[in-house]
Formats: structure tokens, sequence, C-alpha cells
């Protein structure tokens, strides 16, 4: 099938079938096909793609329609031609043994509005049907009535193509559209007779089935491994796109960027001092100790940064004054610091005519002793930094200050890049107001999550981020609210309003309202054990939709430890994973039955200190409630507390535990 149903700029492929005998011996030439395909080329939804003339002859035309629907994965086909009353007219007959189901109503549909032109049009045999994913509509032989006929029903084609292909986008839409065409026939099915999934007002979920839940949740407890597994098997990296590199900060490279050019692009100098030319004696010297010579050099000018006195002619004996970075001349043997040389004779502006090298310190003091020089030294090679052709951002790296300042280097201006998620937050609750509000009304609290988990979304670099709304605790609203998400991004995250309780409302309404898949609905974790993972496809795209924990710790704590990991993994990165460290706890803590992910922070011992290598000691950052939001402060750990068992009921000062790294240390 060519519609994918990913975008609405994909067009529905169309074959054009003439069935004619005279046409296809080349008694006559086809009219009324290659109309057809003009037509059909002329409306935005469609492309004819195939077009071919077949005798009328059963076994030819259903060969075609066979090939086109079940090998090409046409769309849709047009015959024109071979529906009357005379005995070559087969094509209703070879139609009618190859579809699956049968589409009379549109062929109906233009035998009615036909009939209002000529009297004629009921003596046709027309027969339209589905094979597989293909509508096969018989059209007239002539090129006006096909074109008419065609055009009967072109207004509401493009909705039995979503139909038939099950793309759920803009269904609304198109009924609203297909009510406005002037020349609408009665269009027979409404919601009663396909599933709209998204495509209602209210929510399918009412206070009664609410009420009626199960006592006790009939969706398995998972560990995290699985949990993290299952999501980040639904999530695959996001398509590249092309961003000037100053925005390109925090983003994942696609493609490996090369140096085009290498740097230095000069052999350039080291060091701020001459560039030497040795004479033979000098050489001998610097091969063995024993010539007793001296070096002392002319100096016949000066390069600077920016100059260009590559090709300078230095002959043995001479210097040039030189600057760092500046290019070195290709004759030249050495940079000699300034620091190690004296001046012997100056010129009337003071500048240095004739200098001696004196010694070869390295760390820049002047001191007598022997000379110890390098061909080469202190001079960087062309292509040292950098050679031409490199890669100097790879695919997969995660593109930081240092990555920016090479593609400056480079001159790399337009960076493949993976795409970002657009992020949807969504808070629920009847409890929750704006964070603005200043004096709180009885039974409220602020909504903190929202604010949370923007900036924790936002301190990953993400850039877009929706706020879908509050949804208060009825079915209406959160069905609104999540639609507005689901409209608006592809990676919803929301929280609260998925444990036990009657308004608990979110996986109701996400599987009934959007036919969305949950995959899991608890985790065995603390906090955070609600934690729900969701998948559908809304306007033809893939929606991801974390439902988590209302509880503001378990909120953040489940973002970190499977949300992060997704996005990550969404935003191309090679590993979304956290590093896990081992810790020395510092505190006491009684087990929970479920692993724990105790909030702490890290201190190193002191170097100075240390004997042998020491974990880094892990501080609790005290009441680890659910609902503690301060227990998130300073935290830059979550220490995996096992759950509890017979054996072990406590973890004591002391113990070397394994901890998640959540934020720089
Ligand atoms: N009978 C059971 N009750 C609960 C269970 C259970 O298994 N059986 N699980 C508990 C656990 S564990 C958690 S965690 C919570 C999760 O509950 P929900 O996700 O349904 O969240 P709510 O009930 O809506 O809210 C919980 C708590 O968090 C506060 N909250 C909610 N949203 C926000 C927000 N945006 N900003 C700040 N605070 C928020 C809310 O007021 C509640 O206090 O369920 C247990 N119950
Ligand atoms: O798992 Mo809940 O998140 O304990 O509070």
């Amino acid at each position: 099938m060519a519609q994918s149903g990913e975008t609405h700029a994909k067009k529905y492929s169309v074959g054009i079938l003439v069935v004619s005998d005279s046409c296809s011996s080349g008694v006559s030439t086809d009219k009324s096909g290659v109309n057809l395909r003009e037509v059909i080329n002329n409306n935005e939804h469609y492309l004819a793609e195939n077009y071919a003339i077949v005798p009328d002859d059963i076994p030819s035309i259903k060969e075609k329609l066979i090939q086109w629907s079940d090998t090409v994965g046409l769309s849709l086909i047009l015959t024109t031609g071979g529906t009357g009353f005379s005995p070559t007219d087969v094509t209703p007959e070879a139609t009618r043994e190859i579809i699956d189901k049968d589409a009379s109503c549109l062929t109906q549909t233009i035998l009615l509005e036909s009939l209002k032109i000529t009297k004629f049009a009921t003596l046709s045999r027309a027969v339209s049907g589905i094979r597989k994913n293909t509508l096969i509509l018989n059209l007239p032989g002539s090129k006006k009535g096909s074109q008419e006929s065609l055009e009967i029903v072109l207004p509401v084609l493009k909705h039995a193509l979503d139909l038939i292909n099950d793309v759920k986008n803009d269904v609304k839409k198109d009924h609203i559209e297909i009510q406005k065409e002037p020349h609408h026939h009665q269009h027979q099915h409404h919601q009663d007779q396909h599933q709209c999934p998204h495509n209602h007002s209210k929510s399918r979920v009412s206070e009664k089935d609410m009420l009626n839940k199960p006592r006790k949740s009939l969706y398995p407890m998972i560990s995290v491994q699985q949990a993290i597994d299952i999501i980040q098997s639904e999530s695959t990296n996001l398509e590249t796109e092309s961003v000037f590199y100053m925005n390109a900060l925090n983003r994942v490279c696609a493609e490996d960027i090369t140096a085009r050019d290498p740097l230095p692009p000069f052999a350039a100098s080291v060091k701020d001092g001459f560039a030497v030319k040795l004479t033979q004696n000098q050489r001998e010297y610097l091969q063995n100790n024993s010539i007793d010579t001296k070096f002392i050099f002319d100096v016949i000018g000066s390069s600077n940064a920016g100059d260009n006195l590559i090709n300078m002619d230095l002959k043995e004996g001479q210097c040039v004054k030189i600057n760092t970075g500046a290019p070195v001349p290709l004759k030249s043997d050495l940079v000699i610091q300034i620091e190690d040389t004296i001046s012997l004779e100056k010129d009337s502006n003071n500048a240095d005519k004739k200098i001696e090298i004196v010694s070869t310190s390295t760390c820049g003091g002047v001191h007598s002793g022997k000379i110890e020089l390098k061909l080469g030294q202190d001079i960087r090679p062309i292509g040292f930094d950098i050679k031409i052709g490199e890669a100097v951002v790879k695919k997969g790296m995660i593109i930081r200050a240092p990555q920016i300042g090479i593609c400056a280097t480079v001159g790399a201006l337009e960076l493949k890049v993976y795409k970002q998620p657009i992020i949807g937050l969504v808070s629920t609750g009847n409890e929750l107001m704006k964070p603005e509000e200043v004096k709180l009304n009885s039974g409220k609290i602020r909504d903190s999550n929202k604010s949370l988990l923007f900036c924790a979304a936002k301190s990953l670099g993400i850039e877009n981020i929706f706020d879908a709304g509050i949804a208060t605790d009825d079915p209406d609203t959160v069905f609104k609210v999540f639609k507005n998400a689901f409209e608006n991004s592809d990676v919803i995250i929301s929280t609260g309003g998925v444990s036990m309780g009657d308004k608990d409302l979110v996986k109701d309404v996400l599987e009934k309202d959007f036919g969305c898949k949950i995959h899991f609905a608890r985790m065995n974790m603390k906090p955070g054990k609600p934690t729900t993972f969701a998948t559908c496809e809304f306007n033809g795209r893939k929606k991801l939709i974390f439902a988590l924990p209302g509880n503001p710790v378990s909120a953040i704590v489940t973002f970190n430890l499977v949300v992060v990991p997704c996005l990550k993994k969404l935003m191309g990165y090679t590993n979304p994973f956290f590093t896990e460290i081992k810790v020395r706890s510092e505190f006491d803590a009684e087990l929970d039955p479920r692993p724990e992910y105790h909030r702490c922070w890290l201190q190193w011992p002191k170097l100075e200190n240390q004997i042998e290598f020491e974990y880094p000691k892990a501080y609790s950052t005290g009441n680890q409630h659910s609902s503690r939001l301060l227990s998130m402060n300073e935290a830059n750990v979550l220490v995996i507390l096992p759950g509890r068992t017979e054996a072990k009921t406590r973890v004591t000062k002391g113990e070397i535990l394994t901890a998640l790294l959540i934020d720089k240390i």
C-alpha cells in the first residue's frame, strides 16, 4: 500500500485499467483511461501510478486486477470499459470473481446520480468491491461517462480508502468535508458501523464502570528491567533533520562530520620565538656534540599569525621572528622560543637583527648549559590537530560545547541530527491548582508534577514540551486533556490517576477512548508501583504514553528510571541508560517487599586519607515517603535497596550497594 498513514502528504496509489478489445489491438486510441488518469492526478489525495490496456477477456482482466492488488499493492483500481450489455462486456464478471468484499453502494450511488443525467445509466452492470486493501471500481467506457461517474464518488473515496487501510487520521475532518460537498451522496456509515477510536467528544468510560472495577489489579507486577525492555522495544530512533550547528546543542549527531581542511592548514609555530634554518655545523652538533659551534642567526623578517610567509627563502644561519600560531616558513628546521635566545644586534627600531640560542630550557627560564635541539621542534605540522577527511564528530555523539567548537573549526554549519520528541504533559486530579495560585482553596494542593517533569525533560535538552492541561477526575475531562496531548505531542507523560481508586481513570480512558495497548501497569519498585506504559496510533502517528503515579517522588523517580532511557533512545543516544556505580551505605534502612530506589547524595572520601580504594559514601536524603519531594533535594543517586526476604530484612551502614547516577556528582 502506498499510503502509510503517517502523513497526509502521502497519496493513495491508483491504477487505471482500460478494458477494450479495440484499444488493446491498436484499432482505436484510449481516451477515457488517459482522461481518468488526469482527473485522478489533479486530486491531492491520489497518484495514478499504473496504467494498462487489456482486451475484453476475463482472464486478462483478472490477471491485471490481481497483480495490481496483490503484488503492486495499489490502493484503488479504476476500470473503464466492458460494463455494458454487449456480449464482449465482461469487466463486471472478471471483477466479481476476484473481489473479497462487495462495495455495491458505490456503484448504486453512481447509478442514482447518473440517472439524473441519462436514462441509459441503467444499462450499466458495473461492480465495485474490495480485494485485500485495494478498492476496485468499474466505470463506463466513454470518456464523459467514466469521468462523471468517478466524480460522483470521488468525495467519499479517500475516506473509503482510509477505512480500508485502517488510517484513523482526520476521520472526523473527512466526515465534515464530505458533508460539505455540494453533490454529497447519502453517506451511510456512522460511528456504529466503523471504529473511529478517538472521534467522539465524550469519554466512553462511565463513572459506573469505574465503581465496578475489580478490587485487585489485573495487571501483572513486572520487574523494572522487564519494564525498561518493553519500553525500549517500543521506541526507535526518531528521524533525522538538518540544523544550524549553533542550534545543535544537546542533540545527537546522526552522521559523521568530517574535516574538509586540515588543522593547522599550514605548519604553525607553537611558540613565540624564531623559526631558524640551521647551518651544516649546527646540524652536525645536534648529531654528535663534539663539534664546537654557536647557534647564531640573522633575523631576516617576521611572521605573525595571519601572515603568509610560508615560501620565504630562508638560508642557512638565517631565521625569522615568529609568533605563536603564525605560519612557519617551509625551509625552517625548528622554532626556538624567545626565552632561550639573546639579542646580539638590534636595528634602529630596536628589532632583533642577530640572535643567539643560549640554552634550551623548556620551562622558559634562561640558563646556560648544553644546547639540545630537535629538528621540527615547536612546529605543528599541517593536520597536526585534525587531518583532512577525519571524522571530527562521530555519529551517535551528543553535541555539547566542544563539538560545537569543533564544528566551527571545520566549518560544518549544517549538522544532521536526530529529531527530538515532542512531549505532552498531563496532570490529573481534582485537588490540583496551578502553582501560580497564591491562596489554596480548601482540599486543594498545587500541581508540582507538571513543573517538575517539564524541567526534568528540559534538562535533557528537549525543547518542545507541551502543557496539555490539568484533568479533573471525570472521564470526559481526562479524555479531553489527553486528546489535547495526543494532538500536540508524541510522548505523553501524565501523572496521577493510575492506582486502584474509582477516580483513577487514566488506564480506562487510554484503552477505551484511544484504543491504547497497555503494555504494563505495575512495576515492582518503590516508589512508582502503578507506573503504566501504553502505546497507540493517533492520526497515523505512534504515541508513547507514560502514565506515572501522582505522588511527586514516584513521578520523578519513574521518569528517571524508565522515561529518560526511552527519550534518550528516541533522540538517538547510543547508550540511553544510567551509569551504575557501587557505593558504601552511610545509613541503615528497613527493607520494603518491593526493591526501593533510595534517594541519596554522594561524598568521596578525602584523597589524602585514602590508603586503598574507597567506595563513595551514600547519604540518605531522609524520609523517603513518595509524597515528600524534599527527598530529591541534593539527591544525585538512586541507591537500589533489594526487596525484603526472610533472610534479609534491612541494610546497615557500611554495606556496598548499587546506585544509579541521576545527576551531576
Ligand atoms: N488501594 C490502593 N491504593 C493505592 C495503591 C494501591 O496499590 N492500592 N498504590 C499506591 C501507590 S504505590 C501510589 S504511588 C499511588 C499512586 O496513585 P495515583 O497515581 O493514582 O495518583 P493519585 O491518586 O492521583 O495521587 C497520588 C498522590 O499524589 C498527589 N498528586 C497527584 N498529582 C499531583 C501533582 N500533579 N502535583 C502534586 N501532587 C500530586 C495526590 O494529591 C495524591 O496525594 O496510589 C497509592 N494508592
Ligand atoms: O509506589 Mo508508590 O509510588 O509507593 O508511592
